[in-house]
């Protein structure tokens, strides 16, 4: 299988420091890939450097066919909930791509859009403001994003976090449908059962690698002790 996303000793950091050391390794097309490790181990930062947002400070990072192929799914904090749109534009949003910014919003769009909150529970909903979903409601709407985007790679940061069990399930489900129809996707994730139940593959991050592949092998007593350990007091 091909290489989607390539890290050559990148190195990324905040205001000159140096977060995350020195990461080299792939993710290859169609892998289903769990980002763990302690809070500030860099996670959310490796995928702000992978979407581009965050220039390494050195090293380099290689996406196949560009970074056109990336959809991302941001922590639930970093969002503006008060943003006055409704849940179909934000849904809408998502095909972008194809639609562009001037052109008509055609109806085999307009369908989609519909279908998108179909599958994620949010049928109801479309006319509804942003600001008045729960938050179990605005993750389902920014899967449901997703699905418009159709993007080839999936970057999720944290997508089940404060999540009720039936949400989760609902959207988990989705994640697989998408590794069944062989996307790569990439998430974030702190609940290890989760992780080894769903996630063949997984990188343990504490400031730098501490160890990348196959899910049990990577998420032994060893490695976890070893990046509790790194993680331990501030970032140099
Ligand atoms: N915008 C920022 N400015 C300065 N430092 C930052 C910024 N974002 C993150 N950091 C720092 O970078 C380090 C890695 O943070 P990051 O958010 O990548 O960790 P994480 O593994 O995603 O953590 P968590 O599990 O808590 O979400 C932390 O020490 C954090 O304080």
């Amino acid at each position: 299988m091909a290489n989607v996303i390539e890290l050559d000793q990148v190195s990324l950091g905040w205001r000159g420091r140096i977060a995350l050391r020195d990461i080299s390794g792939a993710f290859e097309q169609g892998s289903l890939t769990a980002i763990v490790g302690p809070n500030g181990a860099g996670k959310s930062t490796l995928l702000k450097g992978i979407m581009g947002s965050l220039a390494p400070l050195r090293g380099r990072i290689r996406i196949l066919g560009g970074r056109n192929e990336l959809a991302c799914l941001p922590q639930a904090a970093q969002l503006d909930r008060q943003f006055p749109i409704s849940v179909y534009d934000m849904v809408a949003l998502g095909a972008w791509r194809r639609v562009g910014a001037w052109r008509g919003f055609c109806q085999a769009e307009h369908e989609r859009v519909l279908q998108a909150l179909e599958t994620v529970g949010l049928a109801d909903f479309a006319q509804r403001m942003v600001a008045t979903l729960s938050g179990g409601q605005m993750q389902r709407a920014l899967f449901a994003r997703l699905l418009l985007h159709d993007a080839q790679v999936l970057l999720l940061d944290e997508p089940f976090s404060a999540l009720d069990s039936d949400t989760t399930d609902d959207l988990l489900a989705l994640i697989r449908h998408w590794h069944e129809q062989g996307r790569t996707v990439v998430a974030v994730l702190h609940d290890l059962d989760m992780v080894r139940s769903a996630f063949p593959q997984t990188l343990l991050l504490a400031r730098q690698v501490v160890a990348w592949g196959d899910t049990d092998s990577v998420l032994g007593q060893d490695n976890l002790h070893q990046a509790r350990h790194l993680c331990a007091g501030d970032y140099l």
